[in-house]
């Protein structure tokens, strides 16, 4: 990698399952559209939803879906790396939206790395922070605690949704997990773009690298969650799968993350089928944005496969 040329800024936007990253990231990339920039998407589950909501205000999106990208930082994401620090015209702006459970302290790590560094500058690490629901989510899950401890930048987001009371409860409680992060609200993910461009909070601590090349586990280290995709030929009845995710969640919340999928109703109209918290939203897609089978991913602990399958398929017209 040359070492003259400017190096390329890096905003990771991170965040539990559903707190409104890609939301952000949209609103980020409308501001910044004056300058070329790149988007790594990393989805859990095999289904790259968060890559056709971004393409629109980006210049290239890169989905890494096949796992997190915290557990694979030895292979793709340092070969796009390369790749982007070989092009030609270098991007303005690379924005990373890691999964809903990625360790984002390993992600920003690897941005410590002298090699690395020569290329990239790491700006301010972005959590997203769901108001409504991150009290449950400290409690529940060790990833969404370690996501706000290696942020620079809290953003409460959803504000419009939670009380004053969840809001000073959601404050107290990320301010506990890292109270050097600089905390700001949102609603619906509108942060200024300006964010990007602050020093970071965290010094950059020189990262020495090991003489000899660690051993890195290959499997995820997110053993407890996991993402059960499913695909169907027949169309859905949406009232239907509605009302039979709502009551999966209402009884199953400890369990269920994050429903998140791409469905076609009986009239052959597409939507985006998502769940955040307890609730369950299907919004239709513009024409022409849905093909082949409909598709769902359900993300949790101690998910079954096949109770998942027998739950969505009730669901069907
Ligand atoms: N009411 C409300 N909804 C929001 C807000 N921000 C995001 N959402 C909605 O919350 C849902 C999840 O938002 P996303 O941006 O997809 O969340 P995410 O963190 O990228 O989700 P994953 O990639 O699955 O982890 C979507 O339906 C958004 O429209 C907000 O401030 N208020």
């Amino acid at each position: 990698m040359a070492g003259q040329r400017p190096r390329i800024p890096v905003s990771i936007i991170t965040g539990f399952l559903g707190a409104g990253k890609t939301t952000l990231l949209n609103h980020l990339l409308r501001q910044r559209q004056d300058v070329p920039n790149v988007v790594i998407e990393n989805e859990f589950g095999s289904v790259g939803i968060d890559g056709a909501l971004v393409r629109q205000y980006s210049n290239e999106v890169y989905e890494v879906s096949n796992g997190c990208i915290c557990c694979s930082l030895d292979d793709e994401l340092f070969d796009i790396l390369a790749e982007l620090a070989r092009e030609e015209e270098a991007p303005g702006h690379l924005f990373i939206e890691a999964t809903g459970i990625a360790d984002s302290g390993s992600l920003a790590a690897t941005f410590l790395r002298p090699d690395i560094r020569k290329r990239f500058e790491l700006r301010p690490v972005i959590c997203v922070v769901d108001s409504t629901n991150i009290t449950e989510q400290l409690s529940s899950t060790q990833e969404a605690g370690q996501q706000i401890a290696s942020a620079d930048v809290l953003v409460l987001n959803k504000t419009g949704l939670a009380t004053t009371e969840a809001l000073q409860a959601a404050a107290q409680a990320v301010k506990r997990a890292n109270p050097l992060a600089r905390i700001i609200q949102s609603a619906d993910g509108r942060i200024s773009a300006t964010e990007l461009d602050l020093p970071r909070v965290r010094p950059e601590v020189p990262f020495v690298l090991p003489k000899a090349k660690p051993a890195l586990p290959k499997v995820p280290v997110h053993t407890a969650t996991v993402a059960s995709s499913h695909t169907f030929d027949r169309p859905f009845d949406l009232s239907k799968i509605k009302h039979v995710l709502s009551v999966s969640l209402m009884l199953y919340a400890k369990q269920i993350f994050r429903v998140k999928g791409i469905v076609q109703s009986h009239d052959g109209q597409w939507h985006l089928l998502q769940s955040t918290g307890k609730q369950v939203e299907i919004t239709p897609l513009a024409p022409g944005a849905g093909a082949g089978p409909s598709t769902i991913v359900v993300i949790g602990q101690g998910v079954k496969e096949e109770a998942v399958a027998r739950l969505l398929r009730q669901g069907l017209a």
